[in-house]
């Protein structure tokens, strides 16, 4: 059960938070539009997960929807009467990145639609689980707009740029299984194990020492900004600044004297 006392919030109302173990799991709660992200879940959004990487008794985050969608973009309703002084006055979607600044490792569990900002918003993630019937897409050029929050970046790294050129130049959706043989994916499990398959390896990688799992986080989220000479270099600082941990020299240790490291996230 989620313990209230840990969050300022105690109760959402676009969103449900509950502590499995080590893990936090999120789940976007707007069934009636599909969990399209209106401003205030993504303000909510933002501040529980800002609140759970500073929190230690968390490793990890999972992050999810419904059996019929992990979210089905920006809320198309919101945005429909805006004018391009007043979203670029707003500087509107600029807070709506904020979860790529969360050290702590999150796994997207997507079931149903993840369309635009949804599929956005999975990409943004560290890992995705689909299941079956997961469908993803970047539908924007059938709203007369374009994808306004990394998706044509991310996906481009992604999956290359004629997939990402077909994707979002005709906005149809692709399965799963196509999700899958892109790239985008890890794995594809059954609609109904989807968020327990995703939670166990959540609650595995919560189980390892929590600066060691942000750096290696970094480490990889960076080479999607640097060059491989730059990316080599960083990997290597990253990788001296583990002796400077008490948890480097204690996994080590096991090791040579044959038992079970005692993280200490220190
Ligand atoms: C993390 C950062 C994210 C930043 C985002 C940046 C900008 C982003 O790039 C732009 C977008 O995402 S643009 C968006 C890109 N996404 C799209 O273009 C996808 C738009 N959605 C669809 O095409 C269809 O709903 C589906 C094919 C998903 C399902 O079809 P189906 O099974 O026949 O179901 P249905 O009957 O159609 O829907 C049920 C109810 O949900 C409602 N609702 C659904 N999506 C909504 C939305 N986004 N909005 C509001 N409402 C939305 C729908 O109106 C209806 O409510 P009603 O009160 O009963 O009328």
């Amino acid at each position: 059960m989620f313990r209230k006392s840990l969050f300022r919030f105690s109760t959402y109302n676009f969103i449900n938070v509950t502590q499995k173990g080590k893990v936090a799991l999120i789940q976007f709660n707007r069934p009636k539009a599909l969990n399209a992200l209106c401003d205030g879940l993504i303000k909510e959004l933002n501040q529980v997960t800002q609140e759970i990487d500073g929190n230690p008794e968390y490793g990890s985050i999972v992050i999810t929807g419904s059996e019929k969608a992990f979210a089905a973009g920006a809320d198309i309703k919101e945005m429909q009467d805006k004018s391009f002084p007043q979203v670029q006055n707003i500087q509107m979607l600029a807070s709506w990145e904020n979860l790529t600044n969360i050290k702590k490792p999150i796994l997207a569990a997507v079931n149903g639609y993840a369309l635009g900002g949804g599929f956005e918003l999975a990409m943004m993630c560290d890992i995705i689980y689909a299941g079956e019937n997961a469908k993803f897409g970047l539908p924007e050029i059938t709203l007369g707009t374009i994808p306004g929050c990394g998706g044509t970046q991310r996906l481009i790294r992604a999956v290359g740029k004629s997939k990402a050129m077909e994707m979002t130049l005709t906005g149809e959706f692709i399965d799963a299984q196509t999700a899958l043989s892109y790239g985008l994916v890890s794995k594809v499990v059954p609609v109904q194990n989807l968020v327990d398959e995703t939670l166990k390896v959540a609650e595995k990688i919560a189980s390892f020492s929590k600066p060691v799992a942000a750096l290696i986080k970094d480490t990889i989220n960076e080479a999607e900004n640097i060059g491989l000479r730059e990316g080599v270099k960083y990997e290597r600082k990253a990788f001296y600044s583990t002796f400077a941990t008490q948890d480097r020299k204690e996994g080590m240790s096991a090791f040579v004297e044959k038992r079970k490291p005692s993280w200490t996230d220190n």
